[in-house]
């Protein structure tokens, strides 16, 4: 089944994500790609271990949903998203017991490592989500990536590697095949925390039910306001936490657009965190009392996030300085 972000807790917890099998052990991968892996290693199992998939690739997404329903495998969860913030956001700590990571992204060019997933503050983030004997396995071919990952397991002080041989599901992933095929080999590790140091959770929160905590403002609008001069804004903040933790956010208003069955317009608003990115709508509503109302809207399922509220934020400056007079901020 697809979950997207929106269907989350902040954090979550296996007794509701899975209320049939909460008792069964929990394994996330990242990566996925076409979802070969999960239906193999899962067999190995007297039953089937509740599963997370984390993927960037909406394609594969939909390929691998197939796949696992076609083997039956219904306490599977697949979701679109960059696995640190997955992982930092939804998985409660010392929730999991296995990280599944197969045939990562190498980021081979000088100069890319950045873009790398295994590198030490993924591996405090993984150390304080998996429970105490709990383990994240990497299978790879690239020999640098491979070395890379363990030295910075090494450096992030929380993790013992074992080098092994890698299981025989891992062997049977999509880029598995098309490795073996140009005859190269599999690495293989084990890195299991040695500390469970917590990382905390970020900021970040569903929609609220309550319309009332939804990020808005109420303001004024002058009798000259002429929306026709919006023109694209961004606003940047940057990083104020450690890396460990999280970014800044990004707030580009693209759009202005006029509603035809209400009074008033909505902004569309890209909202980028670290690796978080959101498009989100922004209404300003005319009220019965003569205001308007600026509010994030529950369209596309945007969860509540330090930088979705400073969207709020951006668009009620813009319209100060239209002239707006703020009578009330709620973001
Ligand atoms: C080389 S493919 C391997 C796919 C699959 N594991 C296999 O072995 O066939 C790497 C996959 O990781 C996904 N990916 C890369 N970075 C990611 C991230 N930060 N979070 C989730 N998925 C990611 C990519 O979209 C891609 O599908």
């Amino acid at each position: 089944m697809i979950a997207p972000l929106g269907d989350f807790h902040f954090p979550d917890s296996a007794a509701r994500l899975y209320p049939h099998t909460p008792e069964r052990p929990w394994v996330l991968e990242v990566g996925f790609g076409d979802g070969r892996f999960w239906p193999h290693y899962a067999a190995t199992f007297p039953e089937s271990p509740n599963y997370l998939g984390v993927e960037l690739s909406g394609v594969s997404l939909l390929k691998a949903n197939r796949r696992l329903r076609d083997a039956g495998l219904d306490n599977a969860l697949l979701t679109k998203l960059p696995a640190d913030v997955l992982i930092r956001e939804v998985i409660p700590h010392a929730g999991l017991d296995l990280i599944v990571v197969n045939f990562p992204d190498p980021w081979p060019k000088a100069g890319h490592t950045d873009h790398r997933l295994l590198r030490a503050p993924f591996f405090r983030l993984a150390a304080s989500r998996l429970k105490p004997g709990g383990m994240i396995l990497l299978t790879t071919d690239h020999d640098e990536y491979f070395e890379f990952a363990c030295a910075e397991a090494a450096a992030s002080g929380v993790m013992h590697t074992e080098i092994t041989e890698p299981p025989a599901a891992a062997l049977e992933t999509k880029y598995a095949l098309k490795w073996r095929d140009l005859g190269l080999g599999a690495h293989h590790a084990r890195f299991i925390p040695t500390a469970h140091t917590p990382v905390p959770h970020g900021r970040t929160a569903p929609y609220p039910e309550d319309p009332t905590t939804v990020p808005h403002a109420v303001l004024t609008l002058p009798d000259t306001f002429a929306p026709q001069t919006f023109e694209k804004l961004t606003e940047r903040n940057p990083a104020s936490r450690g890396a460990d933790e999280g970014a800044g956010w990004t707030v580009i208003l693209l759009d202005l657009y006029a509603g035809l069955r209400r009074d008033g317009w909505v902004v569309l608003a890209h909202v980028v965190e670290g690796e978080l990115t959101q498009e989100v709508l922004i209404g300003i509503t005319a009220r019965e009392d003569g205001t308007h109302l600026v509010r994030l809207a529950k369209f596309g399922g945007p969860i509540i996030t330090t930088g979705v509220k400073a969207a709020v934020g951006v668009v009620t400056r813009w319209l100060e300085g239209q002239g707006a007079v703020v009578k009330h901020h709620g973001y």
